[in-house]
Protein backbone atom coordinates (compact mmCIF):
# COMPACT_ATOMS: atom_id res chain seq x y z
CA UNK A 1 0.00 0.00 0.00
CA UNK A 2 0.86 3.12 -0.35
CA UNK A 3 2.45 4.60 2.59
CA UNK A 4 3.17 8.29 2.24
CA UNK A 5 0.04 9.79 3.77
CA UNK A 6 -2.02 12.77 2.79
CA UNK A 7 -1.66 16.02 5.51
CA UNK A 8 -4.77 15.40 7.13
CA UNK A 9 -6.22 16.96 10.25
CA UNK A 10 -6.86 13.72 12.77
CA UNK A 11 -7.57 15.50 15.43
CA UNK A 12 -10.85 16.52 13.55
CA UNK A 13 -11.97 13.26 14.27
CA UNK A 14 -11.51 12.25 10.19
CA UNK A 15 -10.14 8.68 9.48
CA UNK A 16 -7.68 9.00 6.79
CA UNK A 17 -5.02 6.46 8.27
CA UNK A 18 -6.03 3.28 8.77
CA UNK A 19 -3.79 -0.04 10.22
CA UNK A 20 -5.04 -3.18 9.37
CA UNK A 21 -3.58 -5.91 11.37
CA UNK A 22 -4.09 -9.96 10.02
CA UNK A 23 -2.82 -13.21 11.32
CA UNK A 24 -1.40 -14.62 8.02
CA UNK A 25 -0.83 -13.71 4.43
CA UNK A 26 -4.13 -15.05 3.14
CA UNK A 27 -5.71 -12.66 5.00
CA UNK A 28 -3.90 -9.83 4.25
CA UNK A 29 -4.26 -10.51 0.44
CA UNK A 30 -7.87 -10.78 0.94
CA UNK A 31 -7.95 -7.57 2.24
CA UNK A 32 -5.49 -5.87 -0.19
CA UNK A 33 -8.07 -7.73 -2.66
CA UNK A 34 -11.09 -5.66 -1.07
CA UNK A 35 -9.41 -2.01 -1.06
CA UNK A 36 -9.43 0.16 -3.93
CA UNK A 37 -5.83 1.40 -3.48
CA UNK A 38 -7.53 4.45 -6.64
CA UNK A 39 -9.34 5.88 -3.53
CA UNK A 40 -6.43 8.14 -2.02
CA UNK A 41 -8.43 10.04 0.63
CA UNK A 42 -7.95 7.23 3.17
CA UNK A 43 -4.58 5.14 3.22
CA UNK A 44 -4.24 1.75 4.62
CA UNK A 45 -1.30 -0.56 5.48
CA UNK A 46 -2.30 -4.10 6.11
CA UNK A 47 0.44 -5.72 8.62
CA UNK A 48 0.77 -8.88 9.81
CA UNK A 49 -0.12 -9.74 13.42
CA UNK A 50 0.97 -13.28 13.67
CA UNK A 51 -1.64 -15.96 15.22
CA UNK A 52 -2.77 -15.18 18.83
CA UNK A 53 -2.93 -11.70 21.26
CA UNK A 54 0.88 -12.06 22.46
CA UNK A 55 2.35 -12.18 18.88
CA UNK A 56 -0.89 -9.40 17.60
CA UNK A 57 -0.08 -6.97 20.65
CA UNK A 58 3.89 -6.98 19.82
CA UNK A 59 3.78 -6.69 16.10
CA UNK A 60 0.98 -4.15 16.43
CA UNK A 61 3.08 -1.94 18.81
CA UNK A 62 5.53 -2.12 16.44
CA UNK A 63 3.41 -0.94 13.37
CA UNK A 64 1.95 1.84 15.67
CA UNK A 65 5.30 2.83 16.64
CA UNK A 66 6.64 3.64 12.91
CA UNK A 67 3.57 4.82 11.55
CA UNK A 68 0.88 7.52 11.89
CA UNK A 69 -2.66 6.32 12.00
CA UNK A 70 -6.43 7.24 12.93
CA UNK A 71 -7.84 3.55 13.46
CA UNK A 72 -6.70 0.09 13.95
CA UNK A 73 -8.77 -2.87 12.69
CA UNK A 74 -8.33 -6.18 13.54
CA UNK A 75 -9.50 -8.16 10.51
CA UNK A 76 -9.59 -12.01 9.51
CA UNK A 77 -11.55 -15.34 9.87
CA UNK A 78 -13.24 -16.82 12.99
CA UNK A 79 -15.55 -19.10 14.54
CA UNK A 80 -19.08 -18.11 14.59
CA UNK A 81 -20.91 -19.11 17.91
CA UNK A 82 -23.55 -21.80 16.55
CA UNK A 83 -27.15 -20.42 16.22
CA UNK A 84 -25.26 -17.05 16.23
CA UNK A 85 -23.00 -16.39 13.31
CA UNK A 86 -23.20 -18.46 10.33
CA UNK A 87 -20.49 -19.92 8.79
CA UNK A 88 -19.61 -17.39 5.64
CA UNK A 89 -21.03 -14.38 7.47
CA UNK A 90 -19.44 -11.51 8.55
CA UNK A 91 -19.43 -10.27 12.77
CA UNK A 92 -18.06 -6.59 13.16
CA UNK A 93 -17.56 -6.50 17.21
CA UNK A 94 -19.11 -4.08 19.63
CA UNK A 95 -16.35 -5.01 22.11
CA UNK A 96 -13.51 -7.07 21.54
CA UNK A 97 -13.01 -9.28 24.82
CA UNK A 98 -9.52 -11.92 25.93
CA UNK A 99 -12.09 -14.70 27.30
CA UNK A 100 -9.40 -17.23 28.19
CA UNK A 101 -7.25 -13.68 30.66
CA UNK A 102 -8.21 -14.69 34.33
CA UNK A 103 -7.98 -17.97 36.60
CA UNK A 104 -9.11 -21.34 37.39
CA UNK A 105 -10.95 -21.00 40.68
CA UNK A 106 -13.20 -23.59 42.36
CA UNK A 107 -16.28 -22.01 41.60
CA UNK A 108 -15.04 -21.93 37.88
CA UNK A 109 -13.39 -19.37 35.46
CA UNK A 110 -12.70 -16.01 36.76
CA UNK A 111 -11.42 -13.48 34.57
CA UNK A 112 -9.21 -10.15 35.66
CA UNK A 113 -11.48 -7.57 35.62
CA UNK A 114 -13.52 -10.20 38.63
CA UNK A 115 -10.36 -10.71 40.72
CA UNK A 116 -9.38 -6.94 40.43
CA UNK A 117 -6.35 -7.55 38.19
CA UNK A 118 -7.67 -5.32 34.91
CA UNK A 119 -9.36 -6.04 32.20
CA UNK A 120 -10.24 -8.74 29.40
CA UNK A 121 -12.34 -6.20 27.37
CA UNK A 122 -12.31 -2.47 25.23
CA UNK A 123 -15.29 -0.89 23.00
CA UNK A 124 -14.75 -1.19 19.53
CA UNK A 125 -15.15 2.29 17.34
CA UNK A 126 -19.17 2.08 17.91
CA UNK A 127 -20.15 4.64 15.29
CA UNK A 128 -18.01 3.09 12.36
CA UNK A 129 -19.22 -0.42 13.86
CA UNK A 130 -22.57 0.60 13.51
CA UNK A 131 -22.15 2.01 9.55
CA UNK A 132 -20.04 -0.97 8.78
CA UNK A 133 -22.68 -3.55 9.69
CA UNK A 134 -25.99 -1.49 8.64
CA UNK A 135 -24.29 -0.89 5.42
CA UNK A 136 -23.41 -4.65 4.60
CA UNK A 137 -26.79 -5.72 5.80
CA UNK A 138 -28.29 -3.42 3.19
CA UNK A 139 -25.86 -5.17 0.51
CA UNK A 140 -27.71 -8.02 1.63
CA UNK A 141 -24.59 -9.16 3.45
CA UNK A 142 -24.92 -11.50 6.45
CA UNK A 143 -24.05 -9.30 9.25
CA UNK A 144 -23.81 -10.18 12.94
CA UNK A 145 -22.89 -7.28 15.52
CA UNK A 146 -21.81 -8.11 19.05
CA UNK A 147 -18.55 -9.13 21.42
CA UNK A 148 -15.80 -11.15 19.25
CA UNK A 149 -13.69 -12.75 21.65
CA UNK A 150 -9.98 -14.07 22.12
CA UNK A 151 -8.64 -16.70 22.68
CA UNK A 152 -5.38 -17.95 23.26
CA UNK A 153 -6.38 -21.65 22.90
CA UNK A 154 -9.07 -22.38 20.20
CA UNK A 155 -12.10 -24.16 21.33
CA UNK A 156 -12.56 -27.33 20.49
CA UNK A 157 -15.31 -29.21 22.68
CA UNK A 158 -19.29 -27.94 22.94
CA UNK A 159 -18.71 -27.63 26.75
CA UNK A 160 -15.69 -24.84 26.42
CA UNK A 161 -17.72 -23.36 23.39
CA UNK A 162 -20.72 -23.27 25.74
CA UNK A 163 -18.87 -21.67 28.88
CA UNK A 164 -17.15 -19.17 26.58
CA UNK A 165 -20.58 -17.61 25.01
CA UNK A 166 -22.62 -17.99 28.77
CA UNK A 167 -19.64 -15.89 30.32
CA UNK A 168 -19.58 -13.13 26.74
CA UNK A 169 -23.26 -12.57 26.32
CA UNK A 170 -24.16 -12.02 23.07
CA UNK A 171 -20.93 -13.23 21.85
CA UNK A 172 -21.01 -13.69 18.27
CA UNK A 173 -17.28 -15.10 17.54
CA UNK A 174 -14.13 -15.96 18.23
CA UNK A 175 -11.01 -15.68 17.16
CA UNK A 176 -6.90 -14.95 18.38
CA UNK A 177 -5.67 -11.57 17.97
CA UNK A 178 -8.13 -8.86 18.60
CA UNK A 179 -7.79 -8.33 22.17
CA UNK A 180 -4.03 -8.30 21.29
CA UNK A 181 -4.46 -6.05 18.63
CA UNK A 182 -6.65 -3.50 21.07
CA UNK A 183 -4.46 -3.05 23.44
CA UNK A 184 -1.47 -2.00 21.09
CA UNK A 185 -3.91 0.47 19.63
CA UNK A 186 -5.44 1.65 23.13
CA UNK A 187 -1.63 2.23 24.53
CA UNK A 188 -1.50 4.91 21.94
CA UNK A 189 -4.59 6.47 21.87
CA UNK A 190 -6.75 5.01 18.95
CA UNK A 191 -10.13 3.87 17.90
CA UNK A 192 -10.37 0.66 17.60
CA UNK A 193 -12.40 -2.05 15.51
CA UNK A 194 -12.43 -5.84 14.84
CA UNK A 195 -14.26 -7.10 11.85
CA UNK A 196 -13.81 -10.73 10.97
CA UNK A 197 -15.68 -13.50 8.73
CA UNK A 198 -16.52 -16.67 9.62
CA UNK A 199 -15.14 -19.56 8.88
CA UNK A 200 -15.95 -22.54 10.82
CA UNK A 201 -18.45 -23.16 13.95
CA UNK A 202 -16.66 -22.91 17.52
CA UNK A 203 -16.54 -26.01 18.80
CA UNK A 204 -15.08 -29.65 18.14
CA UNK A 205 -12.55 -29.40 16.01
CA UNK A 206 -13.71 -30.61 12.49
CA UNK A 207 -11.39 -29.26 9.65
CA UNK A 208 -13.25 -30.86 6.98
CA UNK A 209 -15.95 -28.36 7.98
CA UNK A 210 -14.20 -25.38 7.83
CA UNK A 211 -14.81 -23.12 5.03
CA UNK A 212 -11.58 -20.68 4.46
CA UNK A 213 -11.91 -19.96 1.03
CA UNK A 214 -15.94 -18.43 1.98
CA UNK A 215 -14.62 -16.56 4.74
CA UNK A 216 -11.75 -15.14 2.78
CA UNK A 217 -14.37 -13.49 0.19
CA UNK A 218 -16.63 -12.56 2.48
CA UNK A 219 -13.93 -10.97 4.51
CA UNK A 220 -12.72 -9.24 0.95
CA UNK A 221 -16.63 -7.72 0.38
CA UNK A 222 -16.67 -6.70 4.35
CA UNK A 223 -13.77 -4.61 3.32
CA UNK A 224 -15.09 -3.41 -0.37
CA UNK A 225 -18.07 -1.55 2.08
CA UNK A 226 -16.39 -0.48 4.70
CA UNK A 227 -13.90 1.73 2.10
CA UNK A 228 -17.50 2.87 1.12
CA UNK A 229 -18.07 3.63 4.70
CA UNK A 230 -14.77 6.01 5.34
CA UNK A 231 -15.02 7.65 2.20
O1 LIG B 1 -6.78 -27.19 14.15
C1 LIG B 1 -7.88 -26.88 14.63
O2 LIG B 1 -8.79 -27.66 14.98
C2 LIG B 1 -8.17 -25.43 14.85
C3 LIG B 1 -9.31 -25.04 15.53
C4 LIG B 1 -9.54 -23.67 15.72
C5 LIG B 1 -8.64 -22.72 15.22
C6 LIG B 1 -7.53 -23.16 14.55
C7 LIG B 1 -6.59 -22.22 14.01
O3 LIG B 1 -5.51 -22.58 13.59
C8 LIG B 1 -7.01 -20.79 13.96
C9 LIG B 1 -5.93 -19.97 13.44
C10 LIG B 1 -6.40 -18.62 12.97
O4 LIG B 1 -7.75 -18.54 12.51
C11 LIG B 1 -8.55 -17.75 13.39
N1 LIG B 1 -9.68 -18.61 13.78
C12 LIG B 1 -10.55 -19.14 12.89
N2 LIG B 1 -11.47 -19.89 13.50
C13 LIG B 1 -11.19 -19.85 14.82
C14 LIG B 1 -11.82 -20.45 15.95
O5 LIG B 1 -12.82 -21.18 15.88
N3 LIG B 1 -11.24 -20.17 17.17
C15 LIG B 1 -10.15 -19.38 17.27
N4 LIG B 1 -9.53 -18.79 16.21
C16 LIG B 1 -10.06 -19.04 15.01
C17 LIG B 1 -7.67 -17.23 14.48
O6 LIG B 1 -7.81 -15.84 14.65
C18 LIG B 1 -6.27 -17.58 14.05
O7 LIG B 1 -5.57 -16.51 13.48
C19 LIG B 1 -7.26 -24.51 14.37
Amino acid sequence: MNSSFLPEAPEQGLIRRILIMTAVEAEQAAILRGWNVNHESIQVEVKLAGVGPAAAAANTAIALASGDYDLVISAGIAGGFAGTAEIGSVVVATTIEQADLGAETGEGFASVDELGFGSSRLPAHAALSTRLSEALAAAGIPVHTGPVLTVSAATGTALTAAARAGRSPGAVAEAMEGFGVAVAADKFGLPIMEIRAISNVVGPRDKAAWRIGDALRALETAITHLQEVLT
